[in-house]
């Protein structure tokens, strides 16, 4: 059997990871968040005392960069060697460094190729990969390919939701200026050819995981 490979790329905010995570279950497929990996490789240069801005100094990072993560949708952890960083690369300062890492085209390319490696090696039916270039660059072939998008009202009140011990304005300013910067390096504002939009701005979560099992199935009968 073929597996199905789901692409959904996105916008900070716009349900990427939560409404991923849940359709990956209904479906028992795999499930791969690659800002993760953008997030640990920011957390790696962060650790070694290096600055984010130097590209030569990122690009020399990722010898040393001994990354993984699970493809449990029901909870996955994500580790730099020994160390686990599942809490820890969410933390502002990691947010703040990951753009400057994640528009070095050799980290793309690196985690490009660790990204497609990942999805070979799955051994479920399935897995649904999130990000901001996966129906472009990392898996333009996918079974299905979405754009979840919502207002940036919703997204940023959504955000400051799940960071209580932030200001809903430093979350706004955070968000808005890593979203500018993402956007000059790939554009996940526009669906390309063959991308399906999701706007989850007037759905509810679980409409929103409904909206992304149509387009999967839809995807599926073709
Ligand atoms: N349609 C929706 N309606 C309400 N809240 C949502 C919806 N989609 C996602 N959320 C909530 O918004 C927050 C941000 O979602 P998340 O999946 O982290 O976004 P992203 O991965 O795109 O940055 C989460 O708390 C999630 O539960
Ligand atoms: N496919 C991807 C995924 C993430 N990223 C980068 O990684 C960062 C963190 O991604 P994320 O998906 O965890 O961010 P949120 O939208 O969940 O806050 C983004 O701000 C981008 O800089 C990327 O460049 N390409």
């Amino acid at each position: 059997m073929t597996k199905t490979v789901v692409a959904v790329d996105g916008p900070a905010g716009s349900g990427k990871s939560s409404v991923s995570k849940a359709a990956a279950k209904r479906l028992g497929f795999a499930f791969l968040d690659t800002g993760a990996a953008y997030r640990a490789l920011a957390w790696h240069v962060l650790d070694a005392g290096a600055d984010p801005e130097q590209g030569a100094a990122v690009i020399a990072s990722l010898a040393s960069f001994d990354y993984s993560i699970g493809t449990d949708p029901d909870g996955y952890a994500v580790h730099v060697g020994e160390t686990d960083v599942t809490e820890s690369i969410r933390e502002p300062r990691v947010s703040a460094a990951v753009s400057a890492i994640a528009r070095v085209p050799e980290v793309r390319t690196h985690l490009t190729e660790l990204f497609r490696s990942i999805i070979r090696d799955t051994d479920k039916p399935g897995i649904i990969v999130e990000g901001r270039d996966i129906t472009t660059v990392v898996a333009p072939d996918a079974t299905a390919r979405i754009l979840l998008t919502a207002s940036e009202e919703a997204r940023m009140s959504r955000r400051s939701a799940e960071l209580a011990t932030e200001s809903a304005s430093d979350v706004a300013i955070a968000l808005q200026k890593r979203d500018r910067a993402d956007s000059r390096v790939v554009d996940f504002m526009t669906a390309a050819d063959g991308v399906v939009t999701v706007d989850s701005t007037n759905l509810n979560f679980d409409e929103t995981v409904d909206a992304v099992l149509d387009v999967i199935r839809t995807s599926q009968e073709k």
